[in-house]
């Protein structure tokens, strides 16, 4: 849906849009979709401490982060704090953290924390669920609270401190709940945009007062457009999700955000990088975001999964995976089960037919409208419909309590994209489990990514893997799991990464569906 009269979405310069999104022609409110205009509303955010402080435990493997390997490269790093009293965080950010249940602090937060605070630009890899938001929250509130800042009610121009950007509508909404709660009680008012909602009804929120603005970068790039959002004042710019924000499908977004007016340079700002995941490609590219001296932070193995997740592999024909995925649904009954597949009419197609089979299901992707999106991830935290079918939509960064299975349907033709998607189960200490079909006639591509993500997760490899590992074609040889890999940063030169050629594929892939996303 790439359209607008004046150029393609993203087009700073003219109009543009993204999938739900009122289009707008630069400096007029001059409607030009042929859509109606998207006038959802979200209901009001609860307000009582219990709702904004609510979190599920962390698990039995929480303290066995701490024997994960971590490597910190670059110049004169901080050095790590141990406890959550040395990060010396104001009275009540501190209070925030223990009501959030939070006791110590995880590897990435442990050595996250004090480089942010030293004043240093980060790019961080860790496994998923393993507390990158706050990370890089909390050591930005504690910033924003020790100079005192206060946003302006009701001033026309907010010029935020810190600007958030995520992939996906679902996952910005989630990190702004964060920065809202830990931001509880201080005078710090984060706020958020993002497509698919009112854009009048965002930017009052806006204009109420705005010190950390997290947005998706259509949205983003819209409000600053509309010179509601100045960002003069900004000194935090964090990307979520930083691969995918990196990628062709959004990287010309992310260089709209820094060129656009005020924005202030790489060397007058601090930019904070987070994934799980962070291909050497995108790594060099995303120097150009960051000042020379980043510091480079690996916990574990870059684009590592997660260990605390079971990987199984069952082989499958086209024609068996429904028949097969009804067989183990009926066998976890009203555990929370992620079903990912790759298109989102598939999405529908799946869903339906559980529904029919009577496994009480709901579906996610980027065809639904906002309302119908948010009353589905609602419905499935409830537990009222604990399968929830998704498209990549869902893949990245989604926190859900008591996710105890992801299946994958259909297998991502990209290593990263597996990763991220097991990964939303096995959160925080808890062990998951991950299911995922493999149809030698359409997944034999991956496996050798397969094998050495399963390897270095000491997950146990099928034969038949491995066999379709070397068998499958000439890059094979090169794919064999490499053993003693330690070194991460692209800078270091002729560093490993788990990324064989498949890996470039998924970016076109996904460009596609990115207005879908945000
Ligand atoms: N120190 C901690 N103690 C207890 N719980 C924590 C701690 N840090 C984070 N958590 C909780 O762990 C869960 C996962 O954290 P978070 O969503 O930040 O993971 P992540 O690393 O960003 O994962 P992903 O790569 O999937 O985005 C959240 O529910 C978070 O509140």
């Amino acid at each position: 849906v790439k359209g607008g009269a004046a150029g393609g979405r993203g087009d700073f310069g003219g109009g543009y849009r993204t999938k739900d999104e009122d289009v707008f022609a630069k400096g007029s409110d001059i409607l030009l979709s042929t859509k109606p205009r998207v006038t959802y509303v979200p209901p009001p955010l609860p307000e009582d401490e219990d709702s904004i402080f609510a979190h599920y435990e962390s698990g039995i493997n929480f303290d066995k982060y701490d024997d994960i390997m971590v490597d910190v490269s670059g110049s004169n790093p901080p050095q790590a704090i141990m406890t959550f009293e040395e990060a010396a965080l104001c009275e009540t950010l501190n209070k925030n953290v223990s009501k959030s249940g939070y006791v110590k602090p995880t590897p990435v937060q442990k050595h996250g924390i004090p480089i942010i605070s030293a004043g240093r630009d980060i790019m961080a890899c860790a496994q998923t669920g393993s507390g990158k938001t706050a990370a890089f929250l909390l050591p930005i509130l504690q910033k924003l609270m020790s100079d005192g800042v206060a946003a302006s009610r009701f001033s026309e121009l907010q010029e935020p401190e810190a600007l958030i950007v995520a992939p996906t509508r679902e996952l910005i909404n989630q990190i702004y709940m964060e920065a809202r709660k830990f931001s509880f009680g201080t005078c710090v008012r984060p706020v958020v945009v993002y497509g698919g909602i009112s854009t009048g009804h965002q930017l009052r929120e806006v204009e109420r007062g705005c010190n950390v603005l997290c947005g998706t970068p259509g949205r983003l790039l819209d409000v600053i457009g509309r010179g509601k959002v100045g960002l003069s004042k900004l000194r935090y710019f964090v990307l979520d999700e930083a691969d995918r924000m990196l990628d062709m499908g959004f990287e010309p977004d992310m260089r709209r955000l820094v060129g656009s007016p005020g924005m202030p340079s790489k060397e007058e700002r601090q930019t904070l990088m987070f994934s799980a995941t962070f291909p050497e490609e995108i790594q060099r590219l995303a120097a150009d975001f960051l000042r020379t001296d980043y510091l480079f932070l690996a916990v574990g193995v870059v684009g590592g999964a997660c260990t605390d997740v079971e990987q199984k592999f069952v082989q499958v024909s086209k024609f068996s995976k429904r028949e097969q995925l009804l067989d183990i649904l009926k066998t976890t009954g009203t555990e929370r089960t992620m079903v990912f597949v790759e298109t989102k009419r598939n999405a529908d197609f799946i869903a339906t037919f559980l529904c029919q089979e009577k496994v009480p299901t709901t579906s996610i992707h980027g065809d639904r409208e906002q309302r119908e999106r948010e009353q589905a991830l609602g419905d499935f935290r409830s537990g009222k419909c604990p399968v929830l079918v998704a498209t990549s939509v869902a893949a990245r960064g989604l926190d859900i309590p008591d996710v105890q299975h992801v299946i994958n349907f259909d297998l991502p033709n990209n290593i990263d994209e597996y990763v991220h998607r097991i990964g939303r189960t096995g959160r925080c200490g808890n062990t998951g489990r991950a299911v995922s079909f493999y149809d030698m006639e359409a997944d034999s591509q991956l496996a050798p990514s397969l094998v050495r993500v399963l390897s270095r997760a000491q997950q146990e490899v099928p034969s038949w893997l491995e066999e379709s590992a070397f068998s499958g074609g000439g890059s094979a040889g090169s794919n064999l799991p490499r053993k003693g890999f330690n070194s991460t940063d692209s800078r270091k030169g002729g560093a490993f990464q788990d990324h064989s050629s498949v890996s470039s594929q998924p970016a076109a892939q996904t460009a596609a569906d990115d207005e879908e996303w945000e």
